[in-house]
């Protein structure tokens, strides 16, 4: 077992205090992530676009997630460890089934889905079968071409409605954590004290009980320049990457991270 468990999370969100979040893909940055406080690793799908560099998550498949779990997980050093289902890999309950028990196998303690109301019974086999499930909510990168971009989520007063409907929802059919990404801070609050379990924010404001970012962004890494309006470079002002990382925990702790430039 790790240090940090679902229980852990549990606890945080009912003693208030806020914990951190970063996508992790090898041992190498699990290892400093986690030794800095981290207290949930992601390998995000993002590995398509941040390390493959595809222009989408979607060419991304189950065995690339396997591996880079595999690494992540002996890096870390007592984080809870969350891998996401790629592209695909729920469209039906035999595939999601079988990636989510590789995934596991890999190393992680959690499957990461995207996917809205649709996926209630999904999550509730899953759980039934000892695998814990985030369901990723908002913005979801895999519905990109359907969407028609990466876009804010749950701006019209309708859309909230249905957002906050199926974030219940989700939590009633056993999911052990919700993911908001891109959706305005007055929902994602309202969604956060709507539901027992800890909602976890990447560009949803202050108020939910975790904070999320992909490593490289945090660092100021990229090679197409533009970064999404959520994200703040931690790297600003400290001597290496040990001390951004540390400064992101203390800032995602102090609630002094997001503020409202990173807001929608
Ligand atoms: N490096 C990286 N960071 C990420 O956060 C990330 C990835 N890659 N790849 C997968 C998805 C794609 N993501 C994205 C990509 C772009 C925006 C973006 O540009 N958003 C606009 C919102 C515009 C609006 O609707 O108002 C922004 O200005 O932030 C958001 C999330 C998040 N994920
Ligand atoms: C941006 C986060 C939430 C994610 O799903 C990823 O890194 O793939
Ligand atoms: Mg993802």
């Amino acid at each position: 077992m790790p240090d940090i468990t679902l229980t852990t999370l549990n606890k945080l969100k009912q003693s208030g205090e806020k914990f951190a979040c970063l996508t992790a893909y090898d041992a190498l940055f699990a290892h400093l992530e986690s030794s800095a406080g981290v207290e949930l690793l992601l390998i995000g799908d993002s590995l398509g676009m941040v390390l493959q560099g595809h222009d989408s998550t979607l060419p991304v498949t189950v065995e690339d997630m396997e591996y880079h779990t595999r690494a992540v997980k002996r890096g870390n050093q007592g984080a809870l460890i969350m891998s996401d289902l790629p592209f695909m890999s729920c469209a039906t309950l035999d595939r999601a089934l079988d990636a989510s028990t590789r995934l596991m196998q890999a190393g992680a303690h959690v499957v990461k889905l995207e996917g809205a109301g649709w996926l209630a019974d999904t999550i509730g086999v899953l759980t039934r079968n000892g695998i814990p499930v985030c369901a990723h909510l908002g913005l979801t990168p895999q519905t990109v071409n359907v969407t028609g971009g990466y876009k804010v989520q749950g701006r019209e007063d309708d859309k909230a409605r249905e957002l906050l409907a199926d974030a219940i929802a989700l939590a009633e059919a056993g999911a052990a954590l919700l993911l908001l990404e891109c959706v305005p801070s007055a929902l994602a609050a309202e969604i956060t004290r709507s539901v027992n379990v800890p909602v976890i924010g990447i560009g949803a404001g202050p108020d939910t009980d975790g904070q999320m970012l992909v490593v490289h962004d945090m660092l100021g890494l990229s090679f197409n320049g533009r970064m999404a309006k959520f994200v703040k470079n931690f790297m600003t002002g400290q001597p290496d990457i040990q001390s951004a990382l540390r400064a992101y925990v203390a800032a995602v702790k102090a609630i002094e991270f997001p503020t409202a430039e990173h807001e929608f």
